[in-house]
């Protein structure tokens, strides 16, 4: 699908293309420009692909930023001004972005958080021995294609499973991920991981996203092994060994890919809203589980347990609005995301088409 890149060609990238630079404008100060690398409590690990440094926001971007979406997020680019000596920078401004993970903060109060930026590829991460749960594989897929970032499915613990299980997992998927790549491998056995690779090209920056114990960490490690190992040796070799404290979240894969993995990813769920309302309204919905049919919308219908409950006193009717207000923006949540995916795989379904006119184009001029 991508060209790939070999080594010599990678060694002749520019330190800024090294870490994912894409940006086409010819009047900015490349020497000006810096990627974050890593967002600690209040200061920045930013770096220009040659050098790392400790940046700090500057007065004026503290004076005039006015929305938490506009402070730089794991992979920014932003606009810096270098103490070179001190490997320090401060940071005036965040380039525009190309694409972004935004995570919406659970409550009826619409919180957004930025995760990470300018991704082109979203690794949807989900392992082969668990049910699959196509609805939640479905909700991922909304947020990648919402991000602005191209989604890519990894299979994970193909070492657990037979060959016709993963045959069956991956049909099912394909199903729900209609023309999304769809990749199997084992972080055991590395099976699947040069497929893997060959969606992951050199300069193009993937985040990963999928639910706990899936296997994301250990997929890190898996592709960053060369990396890794290369790490040790230096340690071995110099006899104290280096200590890094600081956690990265930005990582350059040995083929010249990067790699997004940080927390605020990992805890990343579309729609926090509906599963912390699960269990912030436990009492409505055991109430609601009582009623005679399942689909009473507590009015008038007889039997109606909520209503029982609001009458006697068990429930306050406050806290009933309150519920009924969340449930009405969830639904409005939902109807929004739905139009949306409806508009961005229709999107999606007319570049691939051009991308394939333009290819067997190419191909009859090129015969
Ligand atoms: N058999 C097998 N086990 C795997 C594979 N990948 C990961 N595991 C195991 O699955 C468990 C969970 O893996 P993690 O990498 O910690 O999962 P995670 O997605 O990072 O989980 P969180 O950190 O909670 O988000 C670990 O015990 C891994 O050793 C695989 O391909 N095959
Ligand atoms: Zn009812």
């Amino acid at each position: 699908m991508f060209p790939p890149i070999n080594k010599e060609e990678f060694l002749n990238l520019s330190n800024l293309e090294k870490i994912g630079w894409a940006y086409d404008s010819q009047d900015m100060n490349r020497e000006a420009v810096a990627r974050v690398m890593t967002v600690q409590k209040n200061s920045y690990r930013i770096s220009d692909g040659n050098i790392e440094y400790l940046a700090h926001l500057s007065g004026k971007f503290l004076n005039q930023v006015t929305d938490s979406l506009n402070f730089p997020a794991v992979g920014d680019w932003v606009d810096v001004h270098k103490l070179q000596d001190e490997q320090k920078a401060v940071v005036n401004r965040v380039l525009p972005r190309k694409s972004q993970f935004v995570r919406q903060a659970a409550g009826t109060k619409v919180e957004a958080q930025m995760v990470a930026a300018n991704m082109d590829i979203v690794l949807i991460v989900s392992s082969l021995n668990h049910d699959l749960n196509e609805r939640r594989m479905e909700r991922y897929l909304l947020s990648a294609y919402e991000s602005g970032a191209t989604p890519v499915i990894v299979l994970t613990k193909k070492d657990e499973c037979a060959a016709d299980e993963v045959a069956d997992v991956m049909a099912r998927v394909e199903e729900v991920a209609i023309g999304v790549p769809v990749v199997a491998i084992s972080n055991v056995t590395c099976d699947g991981i040069d497929d893997l690779m060959a969606h992951l090209p050199a300069g193009q920056t993937a985040v990963l996203l999928g639910s706990s114990g899936v296997g994301k960490s250990t997929l890190v490690n898996t592709l960053l092994d060369r990396a890794v190992q290369e790490t040790k040796d230096i340690r071995a070799a110099d006899s104290k060994g280096r200590h890094t404290t600081t956690h990265r979240e930005l990582f350059v894969l040995p083929n010249g890919a990067l790699l997004i993995d940080t927390p605020g990813m990992r805890e990343l769920q579309l729609w926090e809203g509906e599963s912390s309302m699960d269990s912030a309204f436990s009492d409505v919905e055991t109430f609601e589980r009582e009623c005679k049919f399942n689909d009473c919308r507590h009015d008038t219908e007889p039997g109606c347990r909520v209503r029982e409950a609001l009458e006697n006193g068990e429930l306050s009717e406050e806290r009933f609005q309150s519920y009924r207000k969340l449930q009405r923006e969830l639904a409005f949540e939902r109807r929004k995301q739905d139009q949306r995916a409806y508009l961005e795989e229709k999107n999606r379904w007319k570049k691939l088409k051009k991308q394939r006119q333009d290819h067997d184009h190419f191909l009859k001029k090129r015969r």
